[in-house]
């Protein structure tokens, strides 16, 4: 198993600069990078993989520099977002492509094609061509195909944006699987937040250049560090409040901020709740499956609430006009 480290990275283009002083995907960790078009993702990606250089900095695969390893000798596996197979070959000889350059005995080639296989359930396809599959079935060969060399890294590059939402979903529980069942270190690009929530160990949330704030996925999302980071994951509440003897209070709801001065409270509308009281207006509401979204009105700022409808205290015909709020997760941002 390898430990894949970045170390005070560098890599300029004339309109645009990347910088990350420090970034790591643990041994057998599933690391996602998430952000939006154009954050440097994919560039981060080329460079683990070989494909691109740092203009400054450094690339560790287990506390040895890479820099000048070519791809090939990096021992990676990846997989793009089209999935580049060859056309004129079965999905058998895809995915044999990589071992045959390594000029391996034709039996071991059988064995290590079928494990992988029958690692992506495509046992019945061997002989297909690529464009008598689906775009979820040419995934897996192009997964087959970055798994068969036995990587010691696997590196996805927004692997499931062509597919149908379902698919898409399908095929993210089963690559999560596959990396479980292998332990393999794996790098994984997606602008998707749902998807790199689900899929994660740990996620770098990527902005513009350079990386806002890695954490597991609920951390980041109940606890982001940076406005950016919690807007990207979701609905968000923010409250900018002035904080005396160490609460900052707006109608009545306090939060204990531990310092005093300007603060920006942050709070997801799952965490607020309420019950009929006093503090806040229902200014209205939006009933979603099985949840009610509330929009209230506290002191002079609106925020969002969101319960499930069977655990509302009150029924939905009988709304009040004003409850009383209770948030039991915030977070204080920089
Ligand atoms: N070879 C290159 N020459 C010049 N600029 C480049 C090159 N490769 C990437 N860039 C620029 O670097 C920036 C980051 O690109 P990158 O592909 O890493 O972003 P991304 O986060 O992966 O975005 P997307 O999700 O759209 O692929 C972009 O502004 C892009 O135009």
């Amino acid at each position: 198993m390898v430990r894949v480290e970045l170390k005070n990275i560098i890599k300029a283009w004339e309109n645009f600069r990347l910088e990350i002083g420090y970034l790591k995907a643990k041994d057998g960790e599933f690391l996602t990078l998430l952000g939006p078009s154009g954050c440097g993702k994919t560039t981060t990606l080329r460079m683990i993989a070989g494909f691109e250089k740092p203009d400054k900095g450094e690339i560790l695969f287990n506390g040895n520099i890479v820099n000048e390893l070519p791809p090939y000798e990096r021992n990676i596996g990846i997989v793009f977002q089209d999935y580049a197979l060859f056309p004129h070959l079965t999905v058998f000889d895809n995915i044999a492509f990589g071992l045959e350059i390594k000029r391996l005995p034709r039996d071991e080639i059988e064995r290590k094609v079928r494990w992988a296989l029958e690692l992506v359930g495509l046992e019945e396809l061997e002989n297909r061509y690529p464009e008598q599959l689906s775009g979820g079935q040419q995934q897996r060969v192009a997964l087959a195909r970055a798994l068969v060399i036995e990587p010691e890294v696997l590196l996805l590059d927004e692997p499931l944006s062509n597919l149908d939402a379902k698919i898409r979903e399908r095929l993210r529980s089963e690559i999560k699987r596959i990396q479980r069942e292998l332990g393999i270190t794996t790098i994984y690009v997606t602008h998707d937040q749902e998807e790199a929530m689900a899929i994660s160990d740990r996620i770098a949330v990527m902005n513009v250049g350079h990386v806002e704030q890695v954490g597991k996925p609920l951390e980041l999302y109940y606890r982001p560090k940076t406005e950016f980071v919690a807007r990207f994951l979701g609905l968000s509440n923010i409250l900018k409040l002035k904080a005396k003897d160490g609460k900052a209070c707006i109608g009545g709801l306090c939060f204990d901020v531990e310092r005093d001065g300007k603060v920006r409270v942050f709070f997801r509308p799952e965490s607020v709740y309420v019950k009929p009281g006093k503090m806040a207006e229902i200014v209205d509401y939006e009933l979603l499956p099985g949840r009610i979204r509330l929009r209230l009105k506290i002191g002079d700022e609106l925020i969002l609430a969101e319960r499930f409808l069977d655990e509302l205290p009150f029924s939905v015909e009988d709304l009040p006009e004003r409850v009383d709020v209770e948030v039991r997760s915030f977070s204080i941002l920089k």
